[in-house]
């Protein structure tokens, strides 16, 4: 974590959940299996088909719900996409822009990712722009290089830690259970906190960097614990509201 940075604890819903699943949501935000703290921030992002109904189950609870994806333009012809003005006027204040899953299933390039990312703070959004590389450029030692670049083209000129959060994403660990060690998290994060300083002066120090890939209730305590860790984007153990609270606690706790 870092000092004077409250954290984010996300879950990303991927394209799980039908009406049912509201019900995790409604778990959450009610706090009934454990109250949400303001010393750490809450956020599930589920389907957009059910984004309006989440934020009106969460009027009443700090529980920000938020999108996975949005469009680069405010509006026009765009079949199937949405923007994030439609994001906002269901009442969601973060978007996920730049994930692994739509960089490999569309195509997205960071130039692309930067503008959908300009995009959500023009509706008062907070994007969180996802980075990482895949397991080929892990073994051929190009990690540190394909963050810098990701970082560097996806994250907009403007960017301030109001509007924007990273998520770093190692692909080869998402959805694998595989993590990587403690040491490399601490490596990438600290590369990636001397990127932001050296773009962003001391605004810099105040980016949220969260963690994504594999985090599970039985890991959550060492990879929260690391420096410049600042929450976790979560994607499989966040479909479950106990799983979910479980790491959301363990961060509280290292808070405490
Ligand atoms: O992609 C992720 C979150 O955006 C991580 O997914 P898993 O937690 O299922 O590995």
């Amino acid at each position: 974590m870092t000092p004077d940075v409250r954290p984010l604890v996300a879950g990303n819903w991927k394209m799980n959940g039908t009406r049912a699943s509201l019900d995790q949501i409604k778990a959450i935000a009610s706090g009934v299996q454990g109250p949400l703290s303001n010393k750490v921030e809450a956020l599930i992002c589920p389907p957009a088909t059910l984004l309006y109904v989440a934020t009106a189950l969460c009027t009443d609870s700090p529980l920000a719900i938020g999108a996975q994806d949005c469009h680069q333009n405010p509006e026009g012809a765009h079949t199937g996409d949405i923007s994030a003005e439609m994001i906002a006027d269901c009442f969601g204040t973060y978007v996920i822009v730049g994930h692994s899953e739509r960089r490999t299933d569309h195509a997205e390039t960071d130039h692309l990712v930067r503008a959908k990312a300009e995009a959500a703070a023009a509706a008062d959004l907070t994007a969180i722009v996802c980075i990482g590389e895949t397991a080929a450029e892990r073994q051929a030692g190009q990690t540190l290089d394909i963050i810098k670049r990701q970082l560097s083209a996806s994250v907009p000129e403007n960017a301030t830690p109001e509007t924007t959060v990273i998520a770093y994403e190692p692909v080869w660990a998402i959805g694998t259970g595989v993590t990587p060690t403690v040491e490399d998290v601490e490596k990438a994060h600290a590369f990636m906190r001397a990127e932001l300083v050296a773009r962003f002066g001391d605004n810099g120090r105040k980016f949220r960097i969260l963690y994504g890939g594999s985090v599970k209730p039985g890991n959550a305590w060492e990879l929260m614990g690391v420096a410049n860790v600042d929450g976790a984007l979560i994607g499989g153990a966040s479909l479950k509201a106990t799983d979910f609270l479980a790491i959301y606690g363990a961060y509280e706790a290292l808070l405490s």
